[in-house]
């Protein structure tokens, strides 16, 4: 990847902008607005949301008012826990393009594999949703589809029913979470891994080691972070509100972390802390 416009490709051959803005605590309101107008005047041409963190409504303000063309901006948004099945995904999905106030999804994704309301029939839950996205996608409502914090059982048993196959899983992967396995096997059934949480949510700041790598490479820890995930073959999705932030994720392209630095970071074990079990918790 050598610039912000930069794609992956998906299964589908559905262009994916290769870093994409992360929005989760960017409040609804000014707040929101404002990040997604930066990061759209920035050069990020890729916006995550979900209806969970009730700013889809000025994530959409915020991409009119870019005037970037909408054909020119991926957004993604994510299905509410509690809504799971057939019906209620459907409803749950005009919710969230009233939210935005868009009338096609880039992406939609199941945010949660095993919410506590579905727990007893996970299954069939998650085989109803897919079938209303299937339908949303092949009615051209949603471009792609996919997953986030599904792990292998779990697509697994959507296999068992879907017609369409998930394009994208969207998990925690930051320095010292890597999730081999699962991302081997995402790659097997070409599965694009998102990288959530690509900061660690903010924890990566302190690591001695990043500090060391910081100075070698003379950029800041976010940038080797981000760069980092590009280099392991992720899609990070980094979140900042700060204009300078914003600004300083963005320039990843004119360094490269040796091989050697790339599996330093990735061996910070549980550095940021790691994701929690989708079977057990809940958010
Ligand atoms: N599918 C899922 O279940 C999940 C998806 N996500 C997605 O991934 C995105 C990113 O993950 P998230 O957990 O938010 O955290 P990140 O790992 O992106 O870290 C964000 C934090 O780092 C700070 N920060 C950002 N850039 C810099 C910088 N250059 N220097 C110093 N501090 C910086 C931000 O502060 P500030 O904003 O104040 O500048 C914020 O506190 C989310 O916003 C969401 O879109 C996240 C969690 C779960
Ligand atoms: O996207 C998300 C944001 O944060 C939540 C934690 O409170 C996660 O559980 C969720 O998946």
């Amino acid at each position: 990847m050598k610039s912000l416009s930069d794609s992956f490709i998906l299964a589908n051959g559905v262009k994916i902008p290769c870093i994409g803005f992360g929005t989760w605590k960017a409040q609804n309101g000014e707040i929101a607005v404002n990040s997604v107008k930066q990061a759209l005047k920035t050069g990020y041409r890729h916006i995550d949301t979900a209806a969970l963190y009730y700013n889809e409504e000025s994530v959409g303000i915020g991409i009119k008012e870019s005037g970037i063309p909408r054909e020119d901006i991926f957004v993604t948004s994510k299905l509410q826990n509690g809504e799971h099945g057939y019906q209620e995904t459907l409803n749950a999905f005009e919710v969230t393009m009233k939210n935005l106030n868009l009338d096609y999804l880039d992406l939609y994704l199941i945010h949660w594999p095993n919410p506590i309301k579905t727990r007893s029939n996970w299954q069939e839950a998650n085989a109803g949703t897919w079938k209303a996205f299937e339908e949303l996608y092949e009615a051209g409502r949603i471009r792609s589809i996919g997953v986030s914090n599904f792990r292998r059982h779990h697509l697994e048993e959507l296999k068992k029913t879907a017609k369409i196959a998930p394009m994208v899983n969207q998990i925690r992967l930051c320095p010292g979470e890597t999730q081999d396995e699962l991302v081997s096997y995402l790659r097997e059934q070409n599965i694009l891994a998102e990288a959530y949480s690509p900061l660690g949510s903010g924890k990566i700041f302190e690591v001695p080691e990043m500090i060391a790598l910081s100075e070698k490479y003379g950029k800041s820890i976010a940038q080797i972070c981000i760069r980092w995930s590009l280099q392991m073959g992720f899609l990070p999705l980094p979140k900042s509100v700060t204009k300078e932030r914003i600004e300083e994720n963005a320039h990843v392209f004119d360094f490269e972390l040796t091989a050697e630095d790339v599996s330093i970071i990735a061996g910070l074990d549980g550095c940021c802390g790691y994701s929690t079990n989708p079977d057990t918790t809940d958010f």
